[in-house]
């Protein structure tokens, strides 16, 4: 029972994805007599919090009263802080709900723990956490930022089975069908910023927005190069422009992330080619990887690779990696994995 309120919790979380960034998704529902009274979700930073949206929808919708008494579930712990806006835990206390069962902690150091020390002195009942492992992951580009002032990284690429990502010439329009693509737009749509290498630039034009999503958000372009060039490129011209990315090595790396955690970027999706892959994967800036896998072989040992610029000279220089998750799009397989380093 507590897994099926508290999915219908995330469900409402990711009503905004996409929209709350750098603060999490949240999501709640109230709860009694295993009735729902009104759900809530953080709409955008600055706005109510999910506890703060579902009790004002009860309170709207005559349903004050209702309260006393009530569950809610809410997919992150509660703040107990003043921060934009007032402490969620106080309107708890105050509407008179009588447990709060929570998805997971909130690691933000400023949080863990606090809010649930603040509702149990008040007398309220915490009990959790229900479907952790979910409510951890639509929250892990803001767990990594909030703990690390780094963006979460992610490193995308659509590529044949035998690994392909282009051919010699630079041809790669499209290796993977409209499912897998479409997919891309979701996570562009949750990513804060963008990047795909120079050569990418040129070869593809990439518009880097985010399309076929209602209410789409499109991340800040970043173009990693040696130089700065100018050029008709619709990442250049089109809203927002494009910034030059110049890093080369792991403190270079280190560095970028600062700055983009510094300007509350919380996640950077690595769009390609196969040489910024190779970068960042030595650089060991990749918290997850994202390949799209297409029942295709193309061949040749001129193509172009997902991963160009790693010269192994024995297995052991593999980077191993634990896989999270297999999905079907299409006629597509996406592979999620995190690297170990
Ligand atoms: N299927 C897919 O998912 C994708 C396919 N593609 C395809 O892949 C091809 C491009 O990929 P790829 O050729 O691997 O190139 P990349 O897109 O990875 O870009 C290489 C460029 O990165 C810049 N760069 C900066 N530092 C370095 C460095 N130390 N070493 C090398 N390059 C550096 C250079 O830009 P500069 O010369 O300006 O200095 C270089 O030309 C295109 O044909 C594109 O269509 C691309 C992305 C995804
Ligand atoms: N070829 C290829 C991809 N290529 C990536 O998508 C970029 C194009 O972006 P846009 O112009 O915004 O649609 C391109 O530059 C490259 O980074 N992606 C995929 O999901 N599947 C594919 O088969
Ligand atoms: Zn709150």
């Amino acid at each position: 029972m507590h897994e099926k309120w508290m999915q219908r919790a995330i469900d409402n979380a990711l009503k905004a994805w996409g929209h709350t960034s750098p603060n999490p998704h949240v999501g709640a529902v109230i709860v009694k007599d295993d009735q729902v009274i009104a759900d809530g979700w953080h709409k955008k930073a600055g706005t109510h919090h999910a506890e703060k949206d579902a009790i004002t929808n009860a309170r709207e919708a005559g349903k004050a009263d209702d309260l006393v008494g009530a569950t809610i579930y809410v997919t992150l712990e509660p703040c107990c802080t003043y921060g934009r806006t007032e402490p969620c835990t106080e309107w708890i206390i105050e509407s008179g709900i009588s447990k709060v069962i929570y998805g997971c902690t909130d690691t933000n150091p400023e949080h863990a723990g606090r809010g649930f020390n603040y509702l149990l002195q008040a007398g309220v009942q915490v009990e959790g956490p229900i479907l952790e492992e979910k409510c951890l992951w639509i929250n892990r580009f803001f767990f990594k930022w909030i703990n690390d002032n780094k963006p979460y990284v992610i490193l995308k690429m659509a590529q044949t089975l035998d690994g392909k990502i282009a051919t010699e010439s630079g041809q790669s329009q499209w290796i993977t069908g409209p499912e897998a693509r479409h997919q891309v737009q979701q996570l562009r749509q949750g990513c804060d910023a963008i990047m795909v290498g120079g050569e990418t630039l040129r070869q593809d034009n990439p518009s880097l927005n985010v399309r076929e999503i209602d209410h789409p958000r499109h991340p800040q372009r970043f173009i990693w190069s040696r130089k700065e060039f100018t050029g008709d490129y619709k990442a250049f011209t089109q809203a927002g422009g494009a910034t030059f990315c110049h890093a080369q090595n792991k403190s270079e790396w280190q560095d970028f992330l600062t700055q983009l955690g510094t300007n509350e970027v919380s996640s950077l999706l690595l769009e390609g080619g196969g040489w910024l892959a190779s970068s960042a994967l030595k650089a060991q800036i990749v918290d997850e990887i994202q390949f799209f896998v297409a029942p295709k072989i193309l061949g040749g040992e001129a193509s172009r690779t997902s991963v160009s610029g790693l010269n192994p000279l024995s297995l052991n220089e593999a980077i191993d990696l634990e896989f999270l998750e297999t999905k079907t799009c299409g006629k597509d397989l996406l592979f999620i994995a995190r690297p170990i380093y």
